[in-house]
């Protein structure tokens, strides 16, 4: 199994990277890729940490080494939010970086799951098939928008509220990867009860969580070791569902025939072919319900950006 990382030199591809040797099973292989020079180095440093997952890094122009018969690529390449930023305001350098690296994804390892971490994620994951379409290798069940770190979110904020075990809690996260369109659904938390103001408050909280760690880090960037546990979480998920194994349920961020738009994200099956079954949200709140009808014009719109950026 070979797990390639874009944008491995950065905060969240050093954790990320870091995670994935020391947890990839063995034999795998891990490459690294970065436009900084300091990405073979990276690998070098890795590659003394004793287990059996072989590291190369990747530095310069061109990804194509890094991704030769990769089977997992996650994309953490781009620009990351300052205080008083939205995701939005990535747009204008990130969307131009996943473009490329998709070019590089498609001609080169076309058959491989793609991760996408880079923000905004809501436009990045629909330029990313939009390239992957052009190249005439678009394959839905392939491509994913990494949600997870709202769904960590979920689990130690509810833990820590009701007093729980976190390793108990199990939350979905539906819609997509920014503001509102982020959507926890609370009300199917096993075990717990929320009161209104409780919905209320842990909703906007979750939401705004990004922000949070972009105020704490005062214009030093936002998320990256959460979001390495997370993209961790995520990709050892991947690769358990190619090496077949059952019962691999994560959430996601794709394109999977949901009535609401063209990219939804809700729990999936993973598989030897990525998503092997998109499955249902099951029941939700009024509260939720009127949170994801009131989402679906901003969603659309940021997955309209991203097609109309490649086309
Ligand atoms: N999906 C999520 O939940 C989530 C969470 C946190 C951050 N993010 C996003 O992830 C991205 C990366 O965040 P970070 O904190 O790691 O940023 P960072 O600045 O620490 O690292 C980004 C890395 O990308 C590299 N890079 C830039 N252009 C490149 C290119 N063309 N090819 C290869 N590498 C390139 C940079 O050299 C840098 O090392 C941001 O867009 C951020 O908003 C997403
Ligand atoms: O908030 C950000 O800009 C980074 C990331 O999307 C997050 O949720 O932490």
């Amino acid at each position: 199994m070979k797990v390639a990382v874009l944008g491995a030199a950065g905060g969240i591809g050093q954790a990320l990277a870091l995670l994935l040797k020391t947890q990839l099973p063995a034999g795998s292989k891990l490459s690294l890729y970065d436009i900084a020079p300091v990405t073979p180095g990276v690998a070098v440093d890795l590659s003394h940490i004793p287990t059996d997952v072989e590291v190369k890094g990747f530095a310069g122009e061109d990804p194509t080494p890094a991704l030769l018969d990769a089977d997992v690529v996650l994309m953490s390449a781009g620009i990351a939010r300052k205080p008083g930023m939205d995701r939005s305001d990535l747009f204008n350098i990130n969307a131009g970086i996943v473009r490329n690296l998709m070019e590089k994804v498609a001609l080169t390892c076309p058959k491989a799951l793609v991760g996408i971490i880079t923000n905004p994620v809501n436009t990045t994951v629909a330029i990313a098939a939009e390239v992957l379409k052009n190249a005439g290798v678009y394959d839905k069940n392939r491509l994913f928008g990494i949600t997870t770190l709202d769904v960590i979110r979920s689990e130690t904020f509810i833990a820590e509220l009701k007093g729980l075990n976190v390793a108990d809690v199990k939350v979905n996260v539906i819609g997509g990867h920014s503001g509102v369109t982020i959507l926890p659904l609370l009300s199917q938390v096993e075990g717990v009860t929320f009161t209104d103001k409780e919905v209320a408050a842990m909703t906007t909280r979750i939401q705004n969580a990004g922000t949070e760690v972009v105020e704490a880090k005062a214009g030093g960037g936002s998320a990256t070791l959460s979001m390495g546990q997370a993209a961790c979480r995520f990709g050892l998920s991947l690769v358990r569902g190619l090496q077949g194994e059952a019962n691999i349920v994560e959430c996601a961020y794709i394109d999977g025939g949901s009535e609401h738009a063209t990219f939804f994200a809700q729990p999936i099956l993973l598989g030897k072919n990525g998503v092997e079954k998109v499955l249902p949200y099951g029941e939700i709140s009024a509260f939720e319900a009127n949170a994801r009808d009131a989402m679906l014009d901003t969603l659309k719109g940021d997955i309209k950006l991203g097609v109309e950026f490649v086309k």
